[in-house]
């Protein structure tokens, strides 16, 4: 029988975290496989493993979580991190990612773009030939005015719809909407720029070119991925 899925994301994160020593500054990913690895470094600094990490998280539950496990957690500042680990939504060949289905995605990219390394980890399911295969891309969009900017783009044929969560609209921690759409096409750096020069939108789902390597739990174990 397969390990569950849950041990798989769990083994990922714990090969991340070997790869942290002791002084570094860390990005915290959010999701449910970067929490095992914000769990893993809580157990190192408690055995006494790790000391003086310094880390700002990319999500309130993220910064909660990590403080309850006695981890230093502050501001972002425009100070490099050493590495930040992060779950992604789907995962290409080349290491473009698609994030965001758990709504973090702005404070995800806002610091993951700071990191010398942005180390990825995931199950194996999320693996794909290409961006969009499975998953929608999550597009922030601020509330004011959300129905112009969903017209916007869907002019630039997105198709897909506001997330909801227990049938209210999903609001992000800065507040915002998400927008999950689905693009036809693969000129993904070029969708980027579009969707980033359209009113109304804040942030998108798309990390191209800035995770360095990917830790991909699967049944027969973990593989490392490098861009
Ligand atoms: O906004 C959420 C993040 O991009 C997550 O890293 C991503 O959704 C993966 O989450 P999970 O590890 O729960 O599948």
């Amino acid at each position: 029988m397969s390990p569950d899925l849950e041990v798989l994301k769990k083994e990922a994160a714990i090969r991340a975290v070997s790869l942290i020593e002791s002084g570094m500054h860390l990005g915290l990913g959010t999701g449910s496989t970067a929490k095992y690895a914000i769990e893993e470094l809580g157990r190192k600094v408690a055995a006494g493993e790790l000391s003086n990490l310094t880390c700002v998280a990319t999500s309130q539950a993220s910064d909660t979580l990590a403080r309850s496990l006695g981890l230093d957690v502050g501001p972002l500042t425009p100070q490099a991190f050493d590495i930040a680990i992060d779950g992604a939504d789907e995962i290409a060949p080349s290491l473009d990612l698609i994030k965001g289905l758990g709504g973090a995605l702005v404070r995800e990219k806002l610091v993951e773009v700071q990191a010398k390394r942005l180390i990825i980890i995931a199950d194996h399911t999320k693996l794909v030939q290409a961006l969009g295969q499975k998953a929608p891309l999550p597009i922030e969009v601020l509330p004011f005015g959300v129905d112009s900017t969903l017209e916007r783009l869907k002019g630039l044929g997105a198709v897909g719809e506001l997330r909801r969560q227990s049938g209210e609209l999903y609001i992000t921690d800065n507040g915002n909407l998400i927008f999950d759409a689905r693009f036809a096409g693969q000129d993904l750096a070029g969708l980027e720029r579009t969707l980033k020069g359209t009113l109304g939108v804040v942030e998108t789902g798309l990390f191209l070119n800035m995770a360095e390597r990917a830790f991909v739990a699967a049944p027969e174990g973990v593989r490392e991925v490098v861009r």
